[in-house]
């Protein structure tokens, strides 16, 4: 029997179409995949079996029911892990993750029973304890992702809807989420994952429904699930191609453009030397909290190391120290974050002024004006380049979908024109083909002598990319491959601190530090 059934769906959002007689069809005990470029519609489709959103036109029945608002959809059983992590920051852990679970006149559990229950589901899902009575404000985004995806399992839902919900967690924490799905999906739930990567879907989804400008361009089956088959199903112009492009053979023997020596990213870790050349594009990888991310940070200058000094070559022989953010800026070094809702948009703000607030101080004249025919140009450049899929420039930037945030902040930094682009996690919640056009201008930057620093949670994204890869372990580096060995095998050893059955070839030049 369908659980889930959408027959015909539309749903406009002013002008924009976002779905256009859309279907799906789930059944119980699988996990379904919603895949499509970013703008195709998936977030549209999950929010109204989740009653969020209440199409135009069509039929939705989940579960026997036809929601119109969230509380039906709750009421019968569903439940949602929503793009964005929402949370009560000045509440504590417990308290968040049973949000919603008591009535206004009947509580399930004491407050005892609470704190006990939410460290016992946190410690399994994080693997390590968590303090069921840390306030949330404190916390990292990691966990701040684990407590709304414990919330959402909790009371063991008929359907668990997960949007884009595993981009913020690092490769062993993805794989403890899989492993609860496939629980859930074998004690008889459904789970429906929106997710651009790849990996994750031919590994673990039943069976796919693929979106294409809000229609239904087909429903794959296990088997049918290849990342081949998806990318020509999703968009007609994609290719797979820019994947297997040749890297620029880059020197090292000039000076680089971004280096640090002794670094040392918390005061007691061990310290170690990080160089970025022009034309270098350099991966950075890590499980969570191993220090990659402070790096990144420290490297752009938002942060200072607790020991060592991030310097720049200006030209060949000029390198001088880079002592604030606003230095790092004028010498060319930008920063994309990954946390996008925290320090990447002014949610309140319009795509023009968000994209625009980067270039300001470029871009206004000198009586005080602000170019806005300038930047709106600029802006046309880059909407282009990234195909950047939007209503208005006027549009706020909240209304765009997820991935197109990202390429709004992306498209920021391109246009100031940097010599080195420090990238966090760039490619979470982009889709497939844009993910290809992204290295294809990253490559494009680095052979026109642009340095890229490009930090991934996807291992897969170093692949005929990288030059080189950096793997962080105890906030250090811990190993470093060139482009040849840059493999599963050995980043994923690297990561959990292993080296054993690397073999390293002193010829090429792999390091364990
Ligand atoms: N509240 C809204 N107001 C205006 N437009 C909206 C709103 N919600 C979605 N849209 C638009 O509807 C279209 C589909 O958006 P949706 O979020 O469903 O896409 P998506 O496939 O989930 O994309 P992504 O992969 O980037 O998350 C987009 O063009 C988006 O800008």
């Amino acid at each position: 029997m369908p659980l889930v059934t959408l027959k015909n769906i539309s749903k406009n959002f002013g002008e924009t179409h976002a779905l256009r007689g859309a279907n799906l069809e789930t059944r119980l005990g699988e996990i379904h995949a919603i895949v499509g470029e970013n703008g195709s519609g998936k977030s549209t489709m999950a929010k109204i079996i989740s009653g969020v959103i209440v199409p135009d036109a069509g039929s939705v029945e989940v579960l026997g029911v036809h929601p119109k608002n969230p509380n039906d959809a709750i009421a019968a059983g569903v439940s949602t892990i929503f793009q964005e992590i929402m949370l009560a920051e000045d509440l504590t852990v417990y308290e968040n993750t049973f949000a919603g679970s008591d009535s206004l006149w009947t509580k399930k559990y004491s407050v005892a029973e609470k704190r006990k229950i939410t460290g016992e589901i946190l410690g399994r899902l994080v693997g390590e304890p968590v303090n069921p009575d840390a306030i949330v404000r404190t916390l990292p985004l990691n966990i701040k992702q684990w407590i709304v995806i414990a919330r959402a399992i909790l009371n063991r839902p008929k359907v668990l809807i997960f949007d884009e919900s595993s981009a913020a967690l690092d490769l062993e924490a993805t794989n403890r989420l899989h492993d609860e799905m496939r629980k859930l999906r074998d004690d008889g739930s459904c789970v429906i994952l929106v997710t651009h990567r790849i990996a994750e879907l031919v590994k673990i989804t039943d069976s796919a429904t693929v979106l294409r400008d809000g229609e239904t361009v087909g429903r794959l089956s296990k088997e049918e699930i290849t990342e081949e088959n998806i990318l020509k199903m999703m968009s007609a112009s994609s290719s797979a191609e820019a994947s297997t492009q040749a890297r620029k053979v880059i020197s090292t023997e000039q000076k680089p453009v971004l280096f640090v020596e002794g670094c040392k990213v918390t005061p007691d870790a061990k310290p170690f030397d990080f160089k970025v050349h022009a034309g270098e594009i350099v991966g950075i990888a890590g499980l969570d909290g191993a220090g990659q991310t402070e790096f990144l940070r420290q490297l752009s200058c938002i942060e200072a190391p607790a020991a060592g000094q991030v310097m720049v070559c200006d030209s060949s022989v000029e390198t001088h120290e880079l002592a604030s953010l606003a230095e790092a800026e004028d010498a060319g070094i930008t920063y994309v974050s990954g946390d996008r809702k925290l320090e990447g948009i002014f949610p309140n703000l319009s795509v023009f002024e968000n994209f625009g607030v980067a270039l300001m101080d470029r871009l206004t004249r000198r009586s005080g004006v602000i170019a806005r025919d300038l930047i709106g140009a600029k802006l046309d450049v880059e909407m282009e380049r990234l195909a950047i899929k939007l209503g208005h420039k006027s549009d706020k930037i909240s209304t765009l979908s997820g991935g197109n945030q990202q390429k709004v902040l992306i498209a920021r930094a391109f246009a100031r024109s940097p010599r080195v682009i420090v990238l966090n996690d760039p490619a979470r919640g982009v889709d497939v083909g844009t993910k290809q056009d992204l290295y294809k201008h990253l490559r494009e930057f680095a052979s026109n002598g642009g340095a890229v620093v490009y930090l991934s949670s996807e291992i897969e994204e170093f692949y005929n990319f990288a030059h080189r890869a950096d793997v962080f372990v105890n906030k250090t580096i811990f190993a470093s491959f060139k482009e040849q060995d840059i493999n599963e095998d050995h980043v994923l050893s690297a990561m959990f601190g292993r080296t054993g059955h690397i073999e390293f070839d002193a010829q090429v030049e792999a390091t364990v530090r």
